[in-house]
């Protein structure tokens, strides 16, 4: 089978993305999914779950570390199980691209996997701010990709386009750039590179294009303090204004320094809520179906559980 791997930070719209793939793809193909969630509850795996692909979750940690042993059985579960022609990987938005890389080529996985193609999501917004931040982890995440897709451009303007263009031609000349909102036209681009020879494959992640060559030397991990996470699956209803205020207090650090928040929540009305917490923004958009149960998880640093539970219980009816 072939992979793609859709890797990106947290919040950058990896999953949205891969919605996306599921919708534009012509529909020949037989394709599973696998979803690691860095916080013990998963959510992305049910968001995905009615797109017609088999969707398999690995929650809880992550599969460039804690979990490595899990990707690998769960790759050869998922080829011998489904068989499927195409597999989408997303990892945790904090994943290691060369760790996640490692285990994709060892040697055990060699009859399962014929192509590997990196797909990197980088939110536009904030690409200057988290290269700054992470220089190593988010180079090697473009040196090891086909495709370097800059998602969220609805804010961003042309001239800070041009600007992120220049700065991906001095890492990786040859993967293909795209510019685009809610992970749009990703699949176009991923047809054509999933068409390769194997043998192409071979050495990709080892010199990406552009002479730069994939550096690897154990400090590309994700930096900026040691992330927590709460995860929770609630019973009862809730009330959508107060998930609202829910939402926007998280950026207050009073609950902690939070990085991501994600929740499907059952409201009073017997209606589903998607809700997203980014960067300081929030999303709470509609669901349309219902879902197993409601949950929510905060990635973050200093968490205050008692903090949070409480004010989640305050959003209950
Ligand atoms: N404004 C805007 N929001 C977007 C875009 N793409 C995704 N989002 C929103 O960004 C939030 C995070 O999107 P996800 O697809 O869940 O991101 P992710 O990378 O899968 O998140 P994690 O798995 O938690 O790391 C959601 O609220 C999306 O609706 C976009 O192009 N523009």
């Amino acid at each position: 089978m072939r992979v793609d791997v859709v890797n990106g930070f947290l919040g950058s719209g990896k999953t949205t993305l891969i919605k996306n793939i599921l919708l534009e793809c012509p529909g020949r193909e037989k394709i599973a999914v696998l979803v690691n969630e860095f916080g013990e509850t998963g959510i992305d795996g049910e968001l995905l779950g009615d797109s017609g692909a088999e969707v398999v979750e690995l929650a809880n940690g992550c599969i460039c570390c804690t979990l490595k042993a899990d990707m690998k059985s769960q790759i050869a579960y998922i080829a011998g199980r489904y068989k499927p022609q195409r597999l989408i990987i997303e990892p945790t938005g904090i994943a290691t691209i060369g760790n996640v890389l490692g285990v994709l080529k060892s040697l055990s996985l060699a009859e399962h996997i014929r192509r590997i193609n990196v797909v990197a999501v980088l939110d536009a917004a904030n690409f200057s701010a988290d290269y700054r931040a992470n220089p190593l982890f988010i180079k090697n995440q473009l040196a090891a990709a086909r495709i370097i897709v800059f998602n969220k451009c609805d804010k961003i303007d042309s001239q800070e386009a041009a600007r992120l263009r220049s700065i991906i031609a001095s890492i990786n000349k040859e993967a293909r750039v795209l510019f685009t909102t809610y992970g749009k036209g990703v699949e176009r681009e991923l047809e054509k590179a999933g068409s390769g020879a194997p043998e192409e494959d071979m050495d990709y992640c080892n010199a990406a294009g552009g002479g730069t060559s994939f550096l690897f030397n154990g400090e590309e991990e994700f930096e900026g303090g040691e992330l927590g996470q709460f995860s929770s699956v609630l019973s009862g209803c809730f009330d959508p204004l107060k998930l609202e205020e829910f939402f926007r207090g998280l950026s207050g650090g009073d609950m902690g320094q939070v990085v991501r928040a994600k929740g499907i929540f059952e409201t009073k009305t017997g209606d589903w809520l998607i809700a997203n917490y980014s960067r300081g923004e929030i999303d709470l958009a509609r669901g349309d179906r219902p879902y197993s149960a409601s949950r929510v998880v905060v990635i973050g640093r200093n968490l205050d559980r008692e903090e949070l539970e409480r004010r989640l219980d305050g959003c209950s009816v």
